[in-house]
């Protein structure tokens, strides 16, 4: 197998909405949990989209895994690694963005590395470096009050520079507008006076297009789906990879009990989640007493069970903003989220050993622990549930033929879980 294109994903949703994107724009696509084991047996694919848990862990740590999957994508012939980030930038001072983006940059010998997180189709827009989420700038936007990384900085160029060792310069919209040549003759200014990265301006798919032209020549860029419909799109428009058809995860119905989780305290999931309440059963845990008492898992999977025969269900640890802070006082930050986090992967295995084959999560960190508990080695791209949020069919799994989606904590409308349970059969 030899791929057109290698991309390594900070979290487990933001992989699937990548390779989600790469599948619709035809390119034959596998999500692989972690970089896979020689004997997992993949189909002949052109991209492979690495998914690490890297997004909140310490720096050091998500560079080495980030080297170990860039190594692995290069060794499978990838000329382009394309390092997925959020599409709302998701990070702090201490990375994770910058301190891989360096490394990778290193690694590969790039002299400047395009760096955008737009994604058009979801909202996210890049104006004179700054990111929009919708009609608002990312600081005014929910993810101001993110559980584990707030972004309060709507500025990128000035966000990634606190968090690399190289300087960061500017693309902006009219260059980009001028078209691929403009851009390369940018990218070439900063290059020549030592800048290693640039954020991009993007409000249009034609925007990433003509990055995603560009970008295909470099060794390396850094975004979000956005860009890699760009570069999907560059390598079918120049003959690199010819066109597949939109899916190879469709196959057959699996049957089996459904059930939801949801760890995300986005507002998208918070509506979702009051939606959901008129259409299936809902059970709220009570996010102290998974800090404080075992038991509350206990008491979720003797309500869940019962009720598993008759239809989905939907188990729920989110909070609104006021209610995620007062928690993180009282246990700390990242103990609340990793204690709700096991709490989660502890429900998903009880409930697939009870007979569920579908399964719907929201949040990429609630995501990456329930996935990793289910064992699950990777993933093939079924129909599109939302935009960034594909039904996929799980590869190798020990429980067998499954149905899952890993639902980013701000995609998908209203109806997200009643629309994908009603693709996902
Ligand atoms: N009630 C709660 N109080 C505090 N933290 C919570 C609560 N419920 C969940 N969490 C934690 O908040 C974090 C939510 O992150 P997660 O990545 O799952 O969702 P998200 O950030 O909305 O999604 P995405 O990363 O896809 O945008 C997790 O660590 C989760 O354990
Ligand atoms: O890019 C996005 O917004 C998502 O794919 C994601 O990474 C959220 O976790």
């Amino acid at each position: 197998m030899t791929l057109a294109l290698g991309c390594i994903a900070d979290d487990y949703t933001g992989a699937s909405d990548l390779a989600n994107t790469l599948t619709r724009a035809g390119l034959r696509t596998v999500q692989t949990i972690g970089v896979p084991a020689d004997d997992l047996e993949l189909p002949e694919v052109d991209a492979v989209v690495v998914s690490l848990k890297s997004r909140s862990i310490e720096a050091g740590l998500a560079v080495a895994r980030s080297r170990a999957a860039e190594k692995w994508l290069r060794g499978r012939g990838a000329g382009h690694v394309m390092f997925k980030i959020c599409s709302t930038f998701d990070s702090t001072d201490a990375g994770n963005i910058g301190p891989v983006m360096d490394a990778l940059r290193a690694d590969c010998g790039e002299a400047i590395v395009l760096v955008t997180p737009a994604f058009p189709e979801t909202g996210r827009t890049v104006y004179q470096g700054n990111l929009f989420v919708g009609a608002v700038p990312l600081n005014e936007s929910p993810l101001k009050d993110h559980p584990l990384n707030p972004m309060r900085d709507s500025n990128l160029v000035r966000v990634l520079a606190r968090q690399s060792k190289t300087q960061v310069g500017l693309v902006d919209l009219p260059t980009v507008t001028r078209g691929a040549e403009a851009v390369r003759a940018r990218l070439a200014d900063l290059a020549g006076k030592g800048i290693g990265a640039a954020i991009i301006d993007a409000v249009f798919d034609r925007d990433l297009e003509t990055v995603g032209l560009v970008a295909a020549r470099h060794r390396l860029s850094v975004g979000a789906s956005g860009i890699g419909l760009g570069l999907a799109r560059a390598l079918v428009s120049t003959g690199k990879v010819r066109s597949a058809a939109a899916s190879n995860g469709q196959g057959t119905a699996v049957g089996g009990a459904a059930a939801c989780l949801a760890g995300s305290c986005s507002q998208a999931t918070l509506q979702q989640i009051a939606r959901a309440e008129s259409v299936i059963p809902v059970l709220r845990l009570d996010p102290d007493r998974v800090l404080t008492d075992n038991g509350e898992v206990e008491r979720a999977l003797a309500w869940a069970r019962p009720r598993l025969a008759e239809g989905p269900v939907l188990i729920a640890s989110s909070s609104t903003p006021d209610q995620v802070a007062a928690l993180q006082a009282r246990h700390g930050r990242d103990a609340a989220g990793h204690a709700i986090e096991q709490a989660m992967a502890d429900i998903a295995e009880s409930l697939v050993k009870s007979g569920v084959r579908r399964l719907i999560v929201a949040g990429g960190e609630t995501s990456g622990a329930v996935v990793d508990r289910l064992g699950i080695p990777g993933f093939l791209v079924g129909a599109e549930i939302a935009a960034g949020v594909p039904v996929l069919r799980a590869v190798g799994a020990d429980a067998g033929d499954m149905l899952l989606a890993l639902k980013s904590g701000n995609f998908g409308g209203p109806e997200f879980f009643a629309d994908a349970l009603g693709l996902m059969r």
